[in-house]
């Protein structure tokens, strides 16, 4: 029997995994993917950015895929091969913080995984703009490290000297993998799909340790806040605090990303934040039926849950008739 082919794509947060695997599902018309994405956060905002197919996605989310929801990674595929079901691969989107080492040990510490799952490759999307500060994180490390293929993405945001010395970076701390730059991670899928790349021997080559069921831990001043709103969310309030945020805050915040309910508004307001880069766009219309609810996860160094809470409320937009009579008085 054809053992189903697996890719792992990985990289720090915001370097553009959910962008690739969008690209991907894009790409592959006809075929059936299952997909598996894990994020680090409570709130899974992700799900609600990949692209909508036939696929069957799912979500991991309320931990880390290299450690809580390890388990909810075995019995996902273990679920998907007991069900019988036709799938042609399996796509797998690991959290931004993920040690890519202990989910390799997944597959291949579980006889059944090994015996009908064949791990095609590591695909890790390094940020050209910020993967120089994120290198102090053990994290982002290892997912270049264990990399068959670095995509060098966001090459829009630095220019030439600055990619090439990036670049050269890239390929001392794993210079078995290949280096493809790209803009919005648009590859052509034979790029990092199929390509039969994934080799035990250089795993354990850089951790001789990998198949030893150890415990792993991470930065504990590392951490996530995850706010829900149901009033609707002023648009001018909203976009001041969050730039205020960033302009304070950005060197620790690694990552902002949320689906919002602006008022007044019938599309969804998709935006992400990556340290100061900020980018924001409306998405599809809030359908009929569905709970119009604003989701914002924030992760980084120290956060202050109170005061980003406290932040978020001063964003609602107040009800009409308080808003008439406040202007009413100010005329
Ligand atoms: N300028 C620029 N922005 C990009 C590029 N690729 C992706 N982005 C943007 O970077 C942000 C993060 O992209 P995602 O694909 O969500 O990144 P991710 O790695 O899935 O993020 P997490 O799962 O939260 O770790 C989004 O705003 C993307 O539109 C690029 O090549 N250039």
């Amino acid at each position: 029997m054809d053992r189903i082919s697996a890719t792992i794509l990985t990289g720090f947060l915001g370097s553009g995994k959910t962008t690739l695997l969008n690209t991907l599902l894009e790409a592959s018309p006809g075929e059936r993917i299952f997909v598996i994405v894990n994020e680090y956060g409570e709130v899974g905002i992700d799900g609600k950015l990949i692209v909508e197919t036939q696929d069957d996605v799912v979500e991991l989310n309320n931990g880390c895929i290299c450690c809580t929801v390890r388990g909810d990674l075995i019995a996902a595929m273990q679920g998907l091969l007991a069900s019988g079901r036709a799938v042609d691969r399996i796509i797998i989107e690991t959290s931004g913080l993920a040690d890519p080492a202990p989910v390799i040990q997944s597959f291949m510490l579980d006889e059944v995984l090994r015996q009908r799952i064949q791990l095609d490759a590591i695909v890790t999307v390094v940020d050209a703009r910020h993967v120089a500060d994120q290198l102090a994180l053990d994290e982002a490390r290892e997912q270049i490290c264990f990399a068959d293929v670095l995509l060098l993405n966001k090459i829009d945001l630095v220019d030439e000297a600055s990619l090439a010395a990036t670049q050269d970076m890239l390929h001392r701390l794993n210079p078995l993998a290949r280096i493809i730059r790209t803009h919005t991670c648009d590859v052509p899928r034979a790029a990092v799909l199929d390509l039969r790349a994934f080799d035990l021997r250089n795993v354990l080559a850089i951790d001789p340790d990998i198949l030893a069921d150890h415990a792993h831990e991470h930065d504990e001043s590392i951490g996530c806040v995850a706010l829900r709103e149901r009033v609707p969310l002023d648009p001018a309030a909203f976009n001041i605090w969050l730039n205020r945020l960033v302009q304070a805050a950005g060197k620790d915040l690694f990552r902002i990303k949320g689906v919002l309910n602006f008022a007044d508004e019938p599309r969804r307001y998709v935006f992400h934040g990556v340290h100061m880069t900020l980018e924001g766009r409306p998405g599809r219309v809030w359908r009929a039926g569905e709970t119009r609810l604003s989701e914002i996860v924030f992760i980084g160094r120290n956060l202050d849950a109170e005061m980003l809470r406290h932040g978020l409320d001063a964003c609602r937009q107040e009800p009409a008739v308080e808003r008439a009579a406040r202007a009413a008085l100010a005329g």
